[in-house]
């Protein structure tokens, strides 16, 4: 299958080839251009000021209560990293595609993965996204091209694993437990880190095709951040609220194995990416969770009489199997270990 990137650059499109149409419909379109999600000063959720970190865990719980996704600021990876970071990546999918097939894995545990769309055994639709998938923790890999890549990802990989670490602090105790609860428990020193970049090339009509499809992500947070393009949209009480960029800001969404582990209490969010007809997109994702083989179930501290366990317990690595298994498609995958 040829890359988006390829199809786009291969002869001039002006409309969009009937297997990435996307029928959308009528609830697709309905928007709350006046919401925005909320913002959490990592600064202050670090503060040695006692006051200072309990307001930003009170913050933090009532975003992840609410809206399951938020921006950081003040989180301490320099612009210039940040900046290294989105043209190495530009510079990756500008390669030709000879030398990006080099990484176009086969298997979902392949360190690194180039390709295309979702999972293009299982997607009806193609979607007008190219991607690369890098396993980057507990064994960083990262390809040997561009020059420098490899230096780049694996500061920006370590310090946004820092950020998760005391976001997922942070969180523990916004639920009332100890700060390093989901440390110990989900053993996140050796956890798993998937970097993920995704690629949307300009788009014909982009209103006919879809960069990524209404879905949830499988880990426990991801780190978010992209180019000043428009194209992230979260659903939140039922219409779809556009995440416009900020400079040097991550968005923070909780994933799946937040929503098991604190059984339902936070919730992972669904999400979607549009296209547009201007310049490529490129979102730049870190999903950080347990080590594939860790099971996770709800947190026994947050069950009780009134709150029995709604979600079967799984290994990590075997939900990331199933999801892939699947098409992308809201919380079908959650849905399915629901109890
Ligand atoms: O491109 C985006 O903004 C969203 C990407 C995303 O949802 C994902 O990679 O899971
Ligand atoms: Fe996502």
């Amino acid at each position: 299958m040829p890359s988006v990137k390829s199809l786009v650059e291969s002869k001039s499109l002006c409309t969009v080839p009937s297997e990435y149409v996307c029928h959308k419909t009528r609830d697709d379109s309905i928007f709350s251009e006046a919401q925005t999600i909320p913002t959490i000063d990592f600064a202050h959720l670090v503060s040695p000021i006692p006051d200072q970190r309990s307001q930003a865990i009170q913050q933090l719980a009532r975003a992840c209560r609410d809206w399951g996704f938020f921006v950081l600021i003040n989180h301490g990876v320099s612009e210039t990293l940040w900046d290294k970071l989105m043209s190495a990546s530009h510079h990756f999918f500008d390669l030709t595609e000879e030398e990006k097939t080099e990484y176009a894995g086969r298997q979902l545990f392949d360190p690194i993965r180039y390709g295309t769309s979702f999972n293009l055994n299982v997607d009806k639709t193609l979607f007008w996204r190219d991607y690369l998938k890098i396993h980057v923790h507990p064994q960083f890999h990262a390809p040997t091209k561009p020059p420098g890549f490899g230096e780049i990802l694996e500061e920006f990989c370590k310090k946004s694993r820092q950020v998760c670490g005391e976001l997922l602090k942070g969180i523990s105790k916004s639920l009332g437990l100890e700060e390093t609860y989901i440390h110990e428990r989900l053993q996140i020193e050796s956890g798993s880190q998937l970097l993920v970049i995704n690629f949307y090339p300009p788009c014909p009509k982009p209103e006919s095709a879809i960069g990524l499809p209404p879905h949830t992500d499988h880990g426990l947070l991801t780190l978010l951040l992209q180019n000043q393009l428009d194209g992230l949209q979260i659903q939140h009480k039922g219409k779809w609220v556009p995440v416009h960029p900020l400079p040097n800001c991550f968005i923070i969404n909780l994933g799946d194995h937040m929503e098991i582990l604190t059984n339902g209490k936070y919730k992972s969010v669904v999400h979607r990416a549009e296209v547009n007809n201007k310049a490529a997109r490129i979102s730049i994702g870190t999903a950080n969770g347990p080590p594939l083989d860790t099971v996770v179930g709800p947190a026994p501290e947050l069950l009780s009489d009134a709150h029995s366990p709604a979600y079967r317990a799984l290994a990590y690595g075997e939900y990331l199997r199933f999801q892939q298994s699947l098409q992308l498609d809201g919380k079908s995958c959650l849905n399915h270990i629901r109890l």
